[in-house]
């Protein structure tokens, strides 16, 4: 499998569904050697998942971060905010596998979980390769220059 460097600065913010599961996370990138650019949210309180995402897509665009780590419930709500930037290729991911192609073949800038739908191990298998696979590019890079 093709790696990026292994260093990356990652912004990552969540709802208040998504809490323990970016902490969680943020721990993990850390120790992974990663810098973790915390865009909150702060505490327990309801909160508006699109300010969260628009945090992220904000720090991405004016180079605070190379890429970004998003978390809301099903991760659904998060991902559709954070797709309206232009700039911004989220991807919510399930599964290992939705994670390695969504770098490979789509070059994803963000990844995104569900807290409520998927568990704490799967998720930090899904960070982990996310931030360690390189695109592909390729026949790939034709089709991701059509997005923007
Ligand atoms: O936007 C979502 C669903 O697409 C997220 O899962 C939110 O976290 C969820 O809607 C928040 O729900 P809550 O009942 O206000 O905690």
């Amino acid at each position: 499998m093709a790696t990026d460097s292994p260093r990356e600065t990652i912004a990552i913010a969540s709802d208040h569904a998504g809490l323990e599961m970016r902490a969680a996370l943020k721990e993990m990138l850390e120790g992974a050697g990663h810098t973790v650019l915390d865009l909150g949210t702060e505490g327990p309180a309801s909160v508006d998942y699109p300010d969260f995402a628009d945090a992220v897509a904000a720090a991405v665009k004016d180079g605070r971060a190379t890429k970004g780590l998003l978390v809301c419930g099903t991760g659904i709500g998060i991902s559709i905010a954070a797709n309206r930037h232009r700039h911004i290729r989220a991807a919510l991911c399930h599964s290992t596998t939705d994670a390695r192609f969504s770098r490979l073949h789509n070059d994803a800038n963000v990844l995104v979980l569900g807290a409520r739908t998927t568990g704490i191990e799967v998720a930090k298998d899904c960070a982990t390769i996310f931030f360690a696979t390189a695109f592909e590019g390729g026949r790939h890079a034709r089709r991701v220059e059509k997005l923007c």
